[in-house]
C-alpha cells in the first residue's frame, strides 16, 4: 500500500526536500495561479500578467493584482499539509523547504528557513535601484492600485516576485539544487511540474539517486519521476504521512 512504503521512506529517511507548488496552499483557500484571475483580472493570462512586459505597460493593473493576491494570503491560514512539512523539518534535521509559492503559509506554520525560487508577495523592492520596499497596509479596494513610488530614486515598486523570463535568485536557486543532489529523499507535493527551471528539481534528485514521492490528486508531468504516487489532497496524505 503505497502510503505505508511512503510513511516508512520518510522515517528512514536522512535528508530530505520538501519542494511544493500552489496546491499545497490550495486547501488554504489560495488560488492556484491559474485560478487567481478573478474580477478585473479574469480576462488576462496569468502567464502573460506575471511579466516585466506586463508591469511596464500597466503598473497599477499589476500591482493591484498582486496587492489582491496578498490580501487573500491575508485572510487565510496555513492547513494540516503545511503544519505536517514543519513536523517532517523538526523531526528530520537536514530538511529543505523549497516552494514556487509566493505565499508565507509555510513560515507561518513554523518553518524559519524556506527557499521561495519564485519570491514573495511580502518583499516588494524598487523597480529602479531594487531598494527593498515597505509591503504597506493591503488596500481595501481590489482593482487597479498604482504602485508606491521608490524612497531613494523614486521609480515604480513592484512585487518581489520572479516574472516569467526573469533569472530566478541564483542564491535560491543553487541552495534548491545543491539540496536536491544531496537529498536521499524528495516529496513533491501540490505541483504541475510545468514551469522551468523549477520543475528540474526533482529531476535532480531522482538522477542523484534520490527516491521521490509526489502527492497530488491529479497526475503531472511528474509522475515518471516519482517513485511514489499518493494521489490525494496534501493536508489530508501529509498529516497520515508524519503519523
Ligand atoms: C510555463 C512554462 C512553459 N514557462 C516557463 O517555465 C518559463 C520559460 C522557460 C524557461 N525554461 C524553460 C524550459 C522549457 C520550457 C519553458 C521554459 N520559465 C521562466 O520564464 C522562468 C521564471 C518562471 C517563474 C515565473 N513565476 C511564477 N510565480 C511567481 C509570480 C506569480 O506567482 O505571479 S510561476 C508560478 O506558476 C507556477 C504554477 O505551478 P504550480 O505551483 O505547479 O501550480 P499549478 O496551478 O500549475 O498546479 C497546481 C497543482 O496542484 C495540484 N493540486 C490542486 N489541489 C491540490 C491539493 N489540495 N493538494 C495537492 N495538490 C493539489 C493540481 O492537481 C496541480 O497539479 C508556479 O511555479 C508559480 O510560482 N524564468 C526563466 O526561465 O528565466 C530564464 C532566463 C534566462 C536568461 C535570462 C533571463 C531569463
Amino acid at each position: 500500500m503505497p502510503e505505508r512504503d511512503a510513511a516508512g521512506l520518510l522515517r528512514d529517511a536522512k535528508r530530505v526536500v520538501v519542494f511544493t507548488g500552489a496546491g499545497m496552499s490550495a486547501e488554504s483557500g489560495v488560488p492556484t495561479f491559474r485560478d487567481s484571475l478573478t474580477g478585473l483580472w479574469a480576462r488576462y493570462d496569468a502567464q502573460s500578467l506575471a511579466t516585466p512586459e506586463a508591469f511596464e505597460a500597466d503598473p497599477a493593473l499589476v500591482w493591484g493584482w498582486y496587492e489582491w493576491r496578498r490580501a487573500e494570503v491575508e485572510q487565510v491560514a496555513p492547513n494540516a499539509g503545511h503544519r505536517a512539512v514543519a513536523a517532517i523539518a523538526a523531526r528530520v534535521a537536514s530538511t529543505v523547504v523549497i516552494t514556487q509559492n509566493i505565499d508565507d503559509l509555510h513560515e507561518r506554520a513554523g518553518l524559519e528557513e524556506v527557499v521561495h525560487l519564485h519570491g514573495s508577495l511580502f518583499t516588494p523592492r524598487c523597480s529602479g535601484c531594487g531598494a527593498p520596499a515597505e509591503p504597506g497596509d493591503v488596500p481595501a479596494e481590489g482593482g487597479r492600485i498604482p504602485p508606491p513610488v521608490c524612497v531613494d530614486c523614486g521609480a515604480d515598486v513592484r512585487p518581489g516576485v520572479v516574472w516569467f523570463g526573469e533569472q530566478l535568485p541564483a542564491a535560491a536557486l543553487s541552495a534548491a539544487a545543491e539540496a536536491a543532489f544531496d537529498c536521499d529523499l524528495l516529496l513533491t507535493i501540490g505541483t504541475s511540474g510545468l514551469v522551468y527551471p523549477a520543475a528540474e528539481i526533482p529531476y535532480v534528485a531522482d538522477r542523484a539517486g534520490a527516491t521521490v514521492i509526489q502527492i497530488n490528486p491529479e497526475p503531472t508531468a511528474l509522475d515518471s519521476v516519482a517513485a511514489v504516487n499518493l494521489r490525494g489532497p496534501a493536508a489530508q496524505v501529509l498529516p497520515d504521512l508524519v503519523a
